[in-house]
């Protein structure tokens, strides 16, 4: 099934899962937590079985521990109930297996067969939580194993290759196996909550649908800070950068999200046509925007809380040639008549201050002002979108500044939505849990389209040719502070500033 359903109700979640990867960092940090969680909430068809699969030797019980302790270690004490964690378990199995290798397989298809054997009919999803090289070498494996059916569906990590020919030629070897309609390419930024609410507040809301466009918004602004640095993976990283780990994904989703115009309705391939659209109009980087709208760096040695943290080039397996970026600025702009002449400024890095993730979009000011000359510069108002550490939405407005002796003085305000204080009782799901629901009922709205993937690796794959004509290191910046004095520059040549309270 295909339709989002409108209503939230329940299409069924009666699957047998095939986990592989199951004892890598991703499985262990995120997928059994997610999965547990889904469990204890009664999200999960009774039947559901999960199969883990990994390259280590272990019996079901040791299978089950690490399990138990990632769940432990990841999950809150609170919500660690023993009945949920029993039934959990119990739901496990395990099968050591070098995925490269065709000959192993067949225990996939004896773990289904067991479950046809017991009455139980019922689709298949794998996960491959695994490095997408060896994507192709799975898909082939499963379907010369007889492992799969017409119903088997396959679910995909980040990142899908290092540039347009590298991801063209895995999707090619996902697609020789599974078709599109049963392909789910994760961008985690699509399963957070407000994520979700963007699609809420702009196509629910008559307030902002007519507000949307470049003749009501000055600028839109996207910052995705991190506190974390590389957290062992200098390997992955260095060959890929902030640019390929963070914007040719959860970036460009999240300008989609903001940019595209309506869809005729909530199916899948009705927001993925306008997220497609909005890829395609996205400004290409020429040479002399290089040193003017763009902003690389990298981090040095620096203190974060308190606490004194390595530089990129000092970080564990370094190489200290590196000329990587941890951080990019940018100011870009979607091409077309909703969006014509309204900057996009887009900032990540890693090593930052604190963790925040939010979306300002920067209302025009008023035609005509009257109050207060010199409080003109908080004359406009901004809506912001706090996806993490708190979800919430806030729209900052003018009032009137209270009191006798304030006359017509001007006051900043936000009408604020707390997710948290607003909707106290309900906990704030981790967006793993999100998609991995939506992949079990069969729903697509939440992940990337081979299109997408591929117009968003175009548009890099030409910002990157540029730098490496450039050939410049990147700008440094110390652990713990908002990145090059640069990308502060870079938005005040055009007489705006980072947004930075909430
Ligand atoms: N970790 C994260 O936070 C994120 C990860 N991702 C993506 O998720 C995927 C998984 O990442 P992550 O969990 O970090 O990676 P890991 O390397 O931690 O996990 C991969 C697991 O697969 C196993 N494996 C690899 N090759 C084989 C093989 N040939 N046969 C059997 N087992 C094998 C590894 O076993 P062994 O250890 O023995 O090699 C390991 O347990 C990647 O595509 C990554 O890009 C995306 C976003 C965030
Ligand atoms: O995909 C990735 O995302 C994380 C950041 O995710 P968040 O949900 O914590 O914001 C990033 O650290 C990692 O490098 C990247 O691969």
């Amino acid at each position: 099934m295909s339709h989002f359903s409108r209503s939230g109700q329940a299409a069924s979640t009666d699957i047998d899962l095939a986990l592989f990867g199951a004892l890598g960092d991703l499985a262990q940090r995120k997928l059994f937590p997610a999965l547990f969680q889904l469990d204890r909430e009664g999200l999960l068809d009774p039947g559901t079985r999960l199969l883990g699969l990994a390259r280590q030797e272990l019996d079901l019980d040791g299978f089950k521990g690490r399990v138990e302790k990632a769940l432990t270690t990841y999950v809150k004490a609170e919500e660690l109930d023993r009945k949920a964690l029993t039934r959990f378990l119990a739901r496990l199995d395990y099968r050591q297996l070098d995925f490269t290798r065709v000959e192993g397989y067949a225990a996939i298809q004896e773990w289904r067969k067991a479950g046809r054997e017991a009455g139980q009919e019922r689709p298949m999803v794998v996960y491959l939580s695994v490095a997408a090289r060896i994507y192709g070498d799975i898909c082939r494996h499963l379907e010369a194993s007889g492992s799969l059916d017409d119903q088997s569906r396959v679910v995909v990590e980040k990142p899908i290759g290092y540039d347009l020919a590298s991801s063209a030629e895995i999707n090619d070897a996902i697609g020789a196996v599974f078709p599109e309609s049963r392909v789910y390419r994760i961008d985690h930024y699509l399963g957070k909550e407000t994520v979700q609410n963007l699609i809420a507040l702009r196509f629910a809301n008559p307030l902002f649908g007519t507000q949307w466009n470049q003749n009501h918004i000055s600028h839109v602004e996207i910052t995705v800070a991190e506190q974390v640095g590389i957290e062992g993976r200098w390997g992955y990283f260095d060959d890929a950068g902030q640019l390929r780990d963070m914007v040719q994904n959860h970036l460009l989703q999240l300008v989609c999200l903001i940019a595209m115009d309506p869809p005729a309705n909530l199916d899948a391939d009705a927001i993925r046509d306008e997220k497609v659209k909005v890829l395609k109009a996205l400004r290409p980087f020429t040479d002399d925007m290089l040193g003017r709208d763009v902003v690389r760096g990298q981090y040095t040695a620096g203190t974060i809380n308190g606490k004194s943290v390595p530089g990129y080039l000092e970080e564990e397996g370094a190489n200290t040639e590196s000329h990587t970026e941890s951080f990019v600025a940018m100011k870009t702009g979607v091409e077309n008549w909703r969006w014509a002449g309204v900057p996009f400024y887009l900032r990540t890095g890693k090593r930052m201050p604190e963790k925040l993730s939010q979306i300002i979009i920067h209302f025009r000011q008023q035609p005509h002002y009257i109050f207060d000359p010199d409080q003109r510069g908080l004359a406009a108002n901004k809506l912001v979108i706090r996806l993490q550490p708190e979800e919430g939405i806030a729209l900052e407005v003018l009032t009137k500044d209270s009191g006798l002796d304030k006359g017509m003085r001007l006051r900043r305000g936000p009408l604020h939505l707390d997710f948290n204080s607003a909707f106290p009782k309900s906990r704030i799901p981790d967006a793993y849990e999100r998609l991995l629901l939506e992949v079990m009922k069969g729903q697509q709205y939440l992940f990337v389209r081979r299109d997408e993937v591929e117009h968003a690796w175009q548009w890099c794959d030409n910002l990157i040719a540029a730098w490496a004509d450039r050939d410049e290191p990147p700008r440094r910046y110390p652990a713990g502070s908002w990145g090059p004095v640069a990308s502060i520059a870079m938005i005040t040549q055009d007489g705006r500033s980072w947004y930075e309270d909430y």
